[in-house]
C-alpha cells in the first residue's frame, strides 16, 4: 500500500492571507527555537532541518537520513520521519502568520527508508478554520516518482506567551537530581 488517507477538511475553511513578514519564496524559514529538535541549532540531538519557504502557503525541506535516525535495519524509524513532518509541516503554518502547535498527526509509510538517502519534503496549508490550520506534507526520495511518505496535520493556534509560561526553558539545564 502506498500513500493511502485523504485529510477530512471541513466545509468552512476561511480564505488565507500570506504574512507579509514571513520570508519570500526560497529564502529560509526562521529557526523558531534554538533548542527546538525539528530544527534548533542548539539542541544537543536533533534534526536541524533547514525549512525553505516556497510560492503561497508551501515550504520544502530536505533531510539527509543518518545513521543515528535508523529504527529497522538500514532504514529510518517512523518516530524520526514524523517528527520531521511535524517540523516541515508546523514551519508552513507560519506562513500565515499564526504561532501553532500540533494537536493531530497522521503518516503513511509507503516505503522503507534507507540511511544514507536524502529526503526532499514539501507542505502547504490547505486551509484553516477557527484555530485550526490543517497542513499536508509529502516526502520523496531519488528514483521514486511517487511519495515515499506523506502526511496531514492539524495545528491549533495558540497564545505563544500563555501556552508556554510555566515550562521551564531548555530543561536539560535543569538541575538534576
Ligand atoms: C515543539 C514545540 C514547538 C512550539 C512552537 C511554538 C510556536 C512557533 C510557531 C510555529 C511553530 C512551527 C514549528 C513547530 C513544529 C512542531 C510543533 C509541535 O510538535 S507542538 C508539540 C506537540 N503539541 C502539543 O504539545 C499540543 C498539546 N495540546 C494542547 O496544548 C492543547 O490541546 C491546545 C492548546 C493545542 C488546544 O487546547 P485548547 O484548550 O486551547 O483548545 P481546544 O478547544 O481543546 O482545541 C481547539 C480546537 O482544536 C481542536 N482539537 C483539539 N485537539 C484536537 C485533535 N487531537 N484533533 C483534532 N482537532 C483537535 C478542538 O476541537 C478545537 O476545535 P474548535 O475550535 O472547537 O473547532
Amino acid at each position: 500500500m502506498g500513500v493511502k488517507h485523504e485529510l477530512e477538511l471541513p466545509a468552512n475553511l476561511e480564505p488565507m492571507t500570506r504574512h507579509p513578514k514571513v520570508p519570500g519564496p526560497g529564502e529560509p524559514m526562521r529557526v523558531h527555537h534554538s533548542m527546538c529538535f525539528g530544527c534548533g541549532l542548539d539542541a544537543p540531538v536533533g534534526l536541524r532541518l533547514n525549512v525553505t519557504a516556497g510560492e503561497d502557503f508551501c515550504v520544502t525541506a530536505t533531510m539527509p537520513v543518518v545513521d543515528w535516525m535508523q529504527g529497522g535495519p538500514g532504514v529510518i524509524h517512523g518516530g524520526i520521519l514524523s517528527a520531521a513532518f511535524d517540523e516541515v509541516m508546523g514551519n508552513a503554518s507560519i506562513l500565515i502568520g499564526v504561532p501553532v502547535v500540533t494537536v493531530n498527526l497522521e503518516i503513511d509509510y509507503a516505503k522503507p527508508i534507507p540511511l544514507g538517502s536524502t529526503l526532499r519534503f514539501t507542505a502547504e496549508v490547505l486551509g484553516k478554520s477557527g484555530r485550526k490550520v490543517y497542513v499536508r506534507s509529502q516526502a520523496y526520495l531519488d528514483g521514486f516518482e511517487a511519495p515515499v511518505a506523506a502526511a496531514y496535520g492539524i495545528f491549533v493556534e495558540i497564545n505563544l506567551r500563555k501556552h508556554f509560561e510555566g515550562y521551564k526553558e531548555g530543561a536539560v539545564k535543569a538541575p538534576q537530581g
